[in-house]
């Protein structure tokens, strides 16, 4: 099976083909560094880190570009306010970030490019443009023309008129057309700046992704990724100043997340309706939170609340209490099995079940439910007189290499959670009845283990945590 991936561009499924075979390059708009990241922020990082463990998984080597946008008007602005310069700012929040995604369990990019380290591309790629007449200067600031690119509008599906009707030109602005967007601008006093054939200034937003896609991934790349409000007009701007230049598709496939919402408005940081990734993280284990964030299509808006964090730490908890029953199984279990083939044959059939969800769009909602289902089916074998360690083997497998998938890891024990301890208790007490000793003794084994004391009184079995 081949992955299709939704393309914003045409607005379908597309099968993925690589540019060149087993490679993929992908570009992520990473954040802009003056504060730390809100949960809405987190999502891309989440999302477009396990797209790119699954092309991984898939067999592919991935290039992953995530850039940080280390100086811009915010940036300046939270520089003046705290009295340090906008190095300092934008170092101690890149910092940040990277200590909240990797809690998060998000891989480390290939490459981290900043504006202010990319600065000799920036001007080379804008100087280009000029010369090729989609650009011009004014008064120091350069600006692109959209109407000199025929295919402006094409991810956005708008056209230029209707995006002509809207536009207006701001007081101060030396644009030609309100549609015209600033390619450099050039310095205020007393700001930070840079030398260019336009004099000193620094790069507008846009520019910096089409400049460092071109520098580490080269002039066509496989996926070009972002949040849902990047769309238009970055990503649209994105296209234009590439594709003007390059006379090449700049990105194959463009993908977006939905929004990650707070009473079905979008969390921002302008709105100030934002939960903080490093306070979510301060009371909640970062795989729930990572499990969370895929219990939903990626596509798909969520509505954040503490119900659904509570319900995905459940889920989770589930899985694992399954894979740690396999564990404590094994002692138990023996080399022969005579059903072994059928249950390795099942076990199999789960894993194709969940690639192909992942192949179609990467879709990890319906993913995780395959993984419910596979750890059901565990349980349903742990019911059996009969286990086998190859059995067990393979189920404890397949749970953690499609966890690891979705970018969690299963090797920590977890404490079991009330309702699994009853479960447990209620499965020993039938054990019992049906005089199978063996497993009776092996659940309080188990739950001695952890630190689970269990006391037979005259109303049954109680218990409490050791
Ligand atoms: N509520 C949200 N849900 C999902 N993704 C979001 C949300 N808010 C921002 N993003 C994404 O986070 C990434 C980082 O963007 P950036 O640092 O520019 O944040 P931002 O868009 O300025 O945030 P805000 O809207 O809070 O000001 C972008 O890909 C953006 O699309
Ligand atoms: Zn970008």
């Amino acid at each position: 099976m081949t992955i299709s991936i939704y393309n914003t561009v045409s607005r379908e499924k597309e099968p993925f083909k690589p540019i060149e075979d087993g490679k993929v390059s992908m570009y992520v708009c990473g954040p802009t560094v003056y504060n730390y990241i809100h949960i809405g922020n987190a999502r891309p990082a989440i999302v477009f880190d396990t797209v790119r463990r699954y092309f991984e998984y898939k067999g592919y080597t991935v290039d992953y570009v995530l850039n940080f946008t280390d100086v811009d008007d915010k940036i300046i602005k939270a520089a003046n306010e705290s009295g340090e310069d906008v190095f300092k700012v934008a170092n101690r929040f890149i910092d940040a970030y990277l200590e909240d995604v990797e809690a998060l369990g998000v891989k480390k990019a290939t490459y981290n490019p900043r504006v202010t380290e990319t600065m000799e591309d920036i001007i080379a790629f804008i100087d280009g443009l000029v010369q090729k007449g989609y650009a011009y200067e004014a008064d120091g600031d350069v600006y692109f023309k959209p109407r000199a690119f025929e295919e402006y509008g094409k991810l956005s599906h708008q056209s230029i008129d209707e995006l002509r009707s809207g536009a207006r030109i701001q007081v101060g602005e030396k644009k030609e057309d309100p549609l015209d967007f600033a390619l450099w601008k050039g310095a205020k006093e007393g700001e930070i700046a840079w030398d260019s054939p336009w004099g000193k200034g620094r790069p507008g937003w846009h520019i910096e992704c089409s400049a460092m896609a071109k520098k580490y991934l080269g002039e066509t790349i496989d996926v070009h990724a972002g949040g849902q409000d990047l769309t238009f007009p970055h990503h649209e701007n994105e296209i234009a100043q590439s594709e003007a230049l390059n006379e090449k598709t700049f990105a194959n496939y463009w993908m977006h997340n939905g929004y990650i919402n707070i009473d079905n408005e979008k969390m921002s940081k302008s709105l100030g309706n934002f939960v903080l990734t490093r306070e979510l993280l301060a009371k909640h284990n970062p795989e729930v939170i990572r499990f969370f964030m895929l219990s939903v299509h990626y596509r798909h808006p969520i509505n954040f609340s503490e119900e659904l964090l509570a319900s995905a730490q459940n889920s989770l908890e589930r899985m694992k209490t399954a894979y740690f029953n396999l564990e404590h199984r094994k002692a138990a279990s023996t080399d022969i099995d005579k059903q072994a083939d059928s249950w390795l044959e099942k076990i199999e059939s789960f894993k194709k079940r969940f690639d192909a969800e992942m192949d179609d769009d990467f879709n990890t909602a319906n993913a995780i439910s395959v993984l419910f289902d596979l750890t059901k089916e565990a349980n349903v074998y742990l019911q059996s007189n009969q286990t086998s360690t190859h059995v067990i083997d393979a189920f404890q497998e397949a749970i953690k290499t499609l966890l690891q998938v979705l970018g969690i890891s299963i090797e920590e024990e977890k404490d079991l959670l009330d309702e699994d301890i009853e479960a447990l208790i209620q499965e020993r007490n039938e054990a019992r009845k049906e005089r199978n000793f063996a497993r009776a003794d092996e659940i309080r084994d188990m739950l001695k283990e952890q630190n689970i004391i269990l006391e037979d009184t005259p109303q049954g079995v109680r218990w409490k945590r050791g």
